[in-house]
């Protein structure tokens, strides 16, 4: 028995010192430790993750930079930068760097390599081919196809915000997240799921969010995902559960991308579910897509919205000036139409600076025998952020970065344009841009020209709306009511 104890006992101390051991070689690493950073961070990640818990990993990150520079040491193998030379190299097509595996336990569902969605694949050549077909249902032409889709919805929601506003107070939050749910699943799976006209969120959208804390406690406290995996709690529900009816759900994206009439726009995966029966990709990556792809689109766009309509009504003097602006549309504006009037784009861009959806890092692993910016030797295995909250808060660039100020993109600079990272870097570059373009400028032309009297409800202040991330930002209070003046 003593003998046994006194082996157990060698046993945790070797495996104590090994694990001393190998934090110290990293801590001390002779590439890292060169790179600036709090000292507790070479040690640990524990700084960081208390951060990315509490919602704040971005302006955590963006202090870092203030303090220690372009190059922080922000964990023992996890490195940001806030250069744009580095952000040049790491993002620039052809690069090595690829996506970190912080990207496939991102994926609801699958996450084994390269059969997840596309926003999961780290294999850079798996992912420009599943990028090239996206990419063809998402050129400006191909989306053009459901603006009858689109200014349906917009119309819908905007009537109902107006409804709200007129008896008291509308939370703009809840409708453009109910109309940003409802275009993409129109696109996603081949019909709307009438979120607007229902006013309430389906299951889908409720499994979806639930499935976005499971996936955040999968990534950041492993432990707890295994209790909730295997043990019954009511309340919460069973991950399993979920991502059964998530095949259930995207079955209906298949059916519907065979069923639709050919050379109608069926769905953002027409290009893998061909006509001709040559499907390259099996249902199963279609399904994973489609569910991904309200994730990617959703959130993102209602938070853009949002922060529009917040950071406007906030400056009469601007909300005047779009509403003028307007004034010279038609009465049905085309794409075409609000994209040559210049100021209602210089609001939508500001808005994407100010208030990036996604300004968190893009987490990359670095390819070995990296030098950063021709500064910083990286190892292998290291991984290198990029964040857009920083690149859009570089005062050389963007002066008085806090202020909202759509002035500032009169005059485009080649830089201002580089330092513009919201939806993300060349090589993999954000796909549902000109959807999230279309749905902005229809639903931001709208809402200014119906609602000319709005104003921000007394509940709607800078601490309601200060930002909380996780990967996509929210308002802290969740809401942003607005009320119309007398
Ligand atoms: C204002 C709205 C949006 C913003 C700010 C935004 C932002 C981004 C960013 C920053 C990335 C790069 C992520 C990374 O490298 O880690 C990305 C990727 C992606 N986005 Fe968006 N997005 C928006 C709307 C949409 C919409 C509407 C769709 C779908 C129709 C969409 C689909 C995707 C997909 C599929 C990817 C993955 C691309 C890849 O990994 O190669 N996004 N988005």
């Amino acid at each position: 028995m003593e003998v046994l104890s006194q082996a157990s006992f060698t046993g945790i101390a070797l495996a104590l010192l090994a694990y001393t051991i190998s934090i110290l070689r990293v801590a001390f690493h002779p590439d890292l430790r060169k790179i600036p950073g709090p000292f507790l961070s070479r040690f640990t990640l524990l700084p960081l993750k208390y951060h990315v818990l509490s919602g704040q990993r971005t302006k955590y990150i963006h202090g870092l930079h203030q303090k220690y520079g372009p190059y922080v040491r922000i964990a023992p193998s996890e490195i940001s930068t806030s250069s744009i030379e580095a952000h040049r190299q790491i993002h620039r097509i052809g690069t090595e760097f690829i996506k970190a595996p912080w990207y496939q336990g991102q994926t609801p569902t699958q996450y084994d390599d390269n059969t997840c969605g596309v926003f999961g694949l780290r294999n850079q050549k798996v992912a420009a081919a599943r990028r090239r077909l996206f990419q063809q249902a998402g050129t400006k032409a191909a989306v053009l196809q459901w603006k009858p889709v689109v200014t349906g919805l917009v119309k819908l929601a905007i009537g109902k915000i107006k409804r709200d506003a007129s008896q008291g107070t509308a939370d703009v939050a809840k409708w453009f997240s109910l109309l940003t749910s409802d275009v993409l699943s129109s696109l996603a799976f081949g019909e709307p799921f009438r979120m607007v006209e229902n006013e309430t969120k389906t299951q889908l959208i409720h499994d979806i969010e639930q499935s976005m804390i499971f996936i955040g406690v999968r990534q950041e406290l492993p432990w707890l995902w295994y209790l909730i995996m295997y043990l019954p709690i009511p309340s919460i529900g069973r991950p399993n559960d979920i991502f059964k009816r998530f095949d259930v759900y995207s079955e209906t994206a298949v059916r519907n991308t065979r069923a639709a009439k050919p050379g109608s726009a069926r769905t953002l995966f027409s290009k893998m579910v061909p006509e001709d029966g040559s499907q390259k990709i099996p249902d199963s990556v279609v399904r994973d897509e489609s569910s991904n792809i309200i994730v990617a689109g959703s959130d993102t766009t209602a938070t853009a919205l949002t922060y529009l309509v917040y950071s406007v009504l906030k400056h009469p003097e601007i909300q005047q000036k779009l509403t003028a602006e307007l004034e010279t549309c038609s009465a049905d504006p085309n794409w075409e139409e609000l994209e040559a009037k210049p100021y209602i784009n210089n609001v939508i861009t500001e808005t994407l600076r100010l208030y990036a959806p996604v300004p968190a890092s893009l987490p990359r692993v670095a390819p070995q025998g990296t030098v950063l910016g021709g500064k910083y030797a990286i190892p292998g295995f290291a991984v290198v952020d990029t964040q857009a909250y920083t690149f859009h808060r570089d005062a050389k660039v963007f002066p008085d970065p806090e202020r909202f100020d759509p002035d500032r993109w009169t005059n485009v600079t080649t830089e201002m344009r580089e330092h513009f990272q919201t939806f993300g870097g060349a090589i993999r570059t954000c796909l549902g841009q000109n959807v999230a373009r279309m749905e902005l400028l229809h639903a931001t032309s709208l809402f200014f020209h119906e609602l000319p009297n709005a104003r921000l409800a007394p509940t709607t202040t800078d601490s309601s709306m200060d930002i909380i991330d996780y990967f996509v930002i929210k308002p802290k209070s969740g809401k942003c009511e607005i009320t119309l003046a007398a």
